[in-house]
């Protein structure tokens, strides 16, 4: 059972469904690794309006794509052709197409002077015309919410939601469109839209079109199928979050096959500063930036072959 959880109720401690929605919330962080969450701040036109963009543009002839394609400017920024991710060495490359987008730093933020990948510049495409703008409000709406909820969820984990909150002020947070085609004829078993994976950073909200095709690996084996209703989230925890609530808050592995019909899914893989040292008391020190880089590297095509 994957828990559904009020957000409004979990966040507000004074909520009269506060207790509830924790206890909810401490099975699906620390036994599920998956839980979805309603009643929260975004509303279900927002993510409707979010979709139908990604739709319009990934509808776009390949060779518009191809003038926003990430390989060309090696930063994972702008658009992923079908294979361009491998996420499971034991599989092909995935068939699904990407777009992601990030933070914009402000202007004269010294951290730019720093040139890290994890704050590269969007490539934003000129059509649809609404298309940035449409992106970069849900960004920040997305990221505000995801880290007044990722907090709730560390306290009901007992993992101390408070430590997070100055975690993020420059959020590695990447914002993703998935877009999945019908499934390919010449798809083996292989093949997957997106392949049996953990995320690599700290916390995923994902919101979908509502149509199925996510699988969550149980514990004990086989797999669940999720879905959300545009308006609700689904959310889970990357390897990141894992290491560093030293296991209060689990990553758990999940696919997508690949569905009959089209699919669109949209993550926000919610990830701390860069600097944020995301090991374990005690253990060696790994900050937020090296630990994504090295999974980064593993995966983008494009970067496999530029990594030595
Ligand atoms: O499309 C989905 O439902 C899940 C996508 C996913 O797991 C990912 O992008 O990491
Ligand atoms: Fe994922």
């Amino acid at each position: 059972m994957i828990p559904r959880i009020d957000a409004a109720a979990l966040i507000d401690p004074t909520h009269a469904g506060h207790h509830a929605a924790r206890d909810a919330t401490r099975i699906g962080a620390s036994e599920v690794g998956f839980l979805t969450v309603y009643n929260t701040p975004i509303t279900a036109q927002t993510v409707a309006d979010v979709i139908a963009q990604y739709r319009a543009f990934f509808h776009l002839p390949a060779a518009q794509k191809a003038d926003y394609d990430m390989a060309k400017t090696g930063s994972n920024r702008g658009w992923g052709a079908a294979g361009s991710e491998q996420v499971d060495p034991n599989a092909n490359p995935d068939y699904k197409q990407v777009f992601d987008c990030g933070l914009e730093l402000a202007k004269g933020d010294p951290v730019a002077a720093l040139g890290l990948p994890a704050y590269a510049p969007n490539q934003w495409p000129e059509t649809p015309a609404d298309f940035s703008d449409t992106l970069r409000a849900y960004y920040r709406e997305t990221t505000a919410f995801a880290l007044d909820l990722l907090c709730a969820i560390a306290d009901a984990a007992d993992a101390d939601g408070d430590y997070f909150r100055d975690k993020f002020t420059r959020p590695m947070a990447l914002l993703r469109g998935n877009f999945y085609p019908e499934r390919p004829a010449w798809a083996t078993e292989k093949d997957f839209g997106i392949a049996t994976h953990t995320d690599y950073g700290c916390m995923t909200l994902l919101a979908t079109d509502g149509s199925p095709g996510l699988e969550v690996r149980n514990r004990g084996g086989g797999w669940t199928p999720i879905t959300a209703p545009i308006g609700e989230f689904v959310i889970n925890f990357g390897e990141m979050l894992d290491i560093w609530t030293e296991g209060r808050i689990k990553a758990t592995p999940h696919r997508v096959l690949g569905p009959k019909a089209e699919r669109i899914s949209v993550p926000l893989f919610f990830n701390p500063d860069h600097d944020a040292v995301v090991s374990p008391h005690g253990a060696p020190i790994v900050r937020a930036a090296d630990h994504l880089q090295a999974r980064f590297n593993e995966t983008y095509v494009h970067l496999q072959t530029t990594a030595s």
